[in-house]
């Protein structure tokens, strides 16, 4: 029997050819991307406790990882745009929302006060990403070769319910840690009368952004849980962006 495909016009022939070609080339880079980025945490891991065993304390860890930390945290930015593209079927807001709450964290908040960067709740914040990006892109990696372990999509749509507030909990409480320093410096704030007559300050700012999770984090952690339905139970679930 002749498929779809060899009954079709020669513009639907072209049109599925590079359909073909487009899904070859997004599945060959989205498996090099995550296999960059699974390294890059796993390199993080373990330099975090190769660092522990031999200082004995988590005191000048941050420091230690801190440009691999940026480095990968940062790249993670291309996820926005591989949602944006229509390369992986995850919506851009909520990509969005997570990569751009982890920049800001590590680029504005923890990189930028030196006097809260040996908090153990910068620790805790990232030992629980480190946990999290290295079991989610395995997952991503392993589902793109079709050879997917169980234990490995068991870890992807179960570790989250744990480690999402454990992560929440680090980022607000290094956040919270860093109020007194700002206040006192002043610091990405700008005081009247300026040329551009305008005010900021990044003390409110950062209240704001405490008090942002309130409303935005419950939407990552319930979409989470729809996926796991979706992937562990076979439930079909419509999301209200789709
Ligand atoms: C500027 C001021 C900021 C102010 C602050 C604002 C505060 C906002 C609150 C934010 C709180 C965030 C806290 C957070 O940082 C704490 C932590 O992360 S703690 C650690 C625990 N975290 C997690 O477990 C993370 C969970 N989140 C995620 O996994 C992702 O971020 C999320 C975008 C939510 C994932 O959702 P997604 O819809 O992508 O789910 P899936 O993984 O199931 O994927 C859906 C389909 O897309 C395919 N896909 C996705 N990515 C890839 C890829 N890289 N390569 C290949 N394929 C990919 C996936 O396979 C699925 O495909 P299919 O549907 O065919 O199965």
């Amino acid at each position: 029997m002749a498929s779809g495909e060899e009954d079709g016009t020669v513009e639907e022939k072209e049109t599925n050819n590079k359909k073909r070609t487009k899904g070859a080339i997004a599945t060959a880079w989205l498996t090099f991307y995550n296999i960059a980025m699974t390294a890059g945490w796993l390199v993080l891991a373990v330099a975090m406790v190769r660092y522990y065993l031999q200082k004995g304390t988590h005191k000048g860890l941050y420091r230690n990882i801190a440009r691999t930390l940026k480095f990968f945290q940062t790249f993670a930015l291309l996820e926005v745009g591989h949602c944006a593209i229509g390369i992986v079927r995850t919506s851009v807001i909520v990509t969005g929302v997570q990569v751009c709450s982890r920049i800001f964290m590590v680029w504005f908040v923890t990189n930028s006060i030196r006097q809260i960067q040996n908090e153990e709740s910068v620790i805790l914040f990232v030992v629980v990403w480190t946990i999290t990006e290295i079991t989610r892109y395995s997952f991503y990696t392993f589902n793109l070769l079709n050879h997917l372990p169980y234990f490995i999509k068991w870890a992807r749509y179960n570790m989250f319910i744990v480690m999402y507030p454990l992560g929440v909990i680090g980022e607000l409480l290094t956040i919270h840690a860093s109020l007194p320093y700002v206040r006192r410096s002043g610091m990405y704030s700008l005081r009247l009368p300026n040329k551009y007559n305008v005010s900021f300050d990044y003390y409110y700012f950062l209240i704001i952004a405490m008090l942002s999770y309130i409303p935005l984090f419950p939407q990552l952690y319930f979409h989470m849980l729809r996926q796991r339905r979706r992937v562990l139970h076979g439930e079909i679930v419509v999301d209200k962006e789709e």
